[in-house]
């Protein structure tokens, strides 16, 4: 089977680890320091159920409350990774918001998407429930993952799950990869 093009956009607000997953998942290494992103873009040919996929990853610049999706940029993206931290109710609060503006700027009811409760190894600082992420994630009909880019837990689940989100349902992918990892 040739290999697909997929360009996959990360996003969510400020620090709560979209470059640390996007770099643990392209490098394999989790880095401590913290360097806020402008925009950046890792490529990475990964294969999922014998499908080869050629993977152009956007690591965009933290958004809040009030950033405007600006169309040119979301231009021809087949799939978004939606991030919060487990430790930030804002992020919880801001991850909504930007669905809603996803959707506005599409014109769609649903895009291709995976949300992510990132900073799973932090337990003491939890504020944001796993029940409340599994709620928000079936409201979008979307795939749940609590991970953690420091432990490299659910990594490669959330970028294969995406990718299987682009596919075409009646794709003859086959039905969706499950792990121990996958929550819905
Ligand atoms: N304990 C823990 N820390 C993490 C995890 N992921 C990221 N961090 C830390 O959180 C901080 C922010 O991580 P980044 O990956 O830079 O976050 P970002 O969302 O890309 O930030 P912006 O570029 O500002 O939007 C860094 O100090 C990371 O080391 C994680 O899973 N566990």
């Amino acid at each position: 089977m040739p290999s697909k093009q997929r360009k996959i956009a990360i996003m969510g607000y400020r620090s709560v680890g979209k470059s640390s997953l996007s770099i643990q998942f392209v490098e394999g290494q989790f880095v401590d320091s913290y360097d806020p992103t402008i925009e950046n873009t890792f490529v990475k040919t990964t294969r999922v159920k014998n499908q080869e996929y050629e993977l152009e990853l956007v690591d965009t610049a933290g958004q809040d409350e009030y950033s405007i999706l600006s169309e040119p940029n979301y231009i021809k993206i087949h799939g978004y990774v939606l991030v919060y931290s487990i430790t930030s109710t804002k992020s919880f609060e801001i991850i909504q918001i930007i669905h809603d503006k996803l959707l506005d700027m599409t014109g769609k009811i649903h895009v291709p998407v995976v949300l992510v409760g990132n900073k799973k190894d932090l337990h003491s600082d939890r504020c944001v429930s796993k029940d409340k992420g599994q709620a928000l994630a079936n409201s979008w009909k979307a795939k749940f993952f609590e991970a953690s880019a420091k432990q490299n837990e659910c990594v490669d689940d959330i970028f294969h799950t995406v990718l299987m989100e682009t596919e075409d349902k009646s794709d003859p992918i086959g039905p969706k990869q499950m792990s121990t990892c996958s929550i819905s």
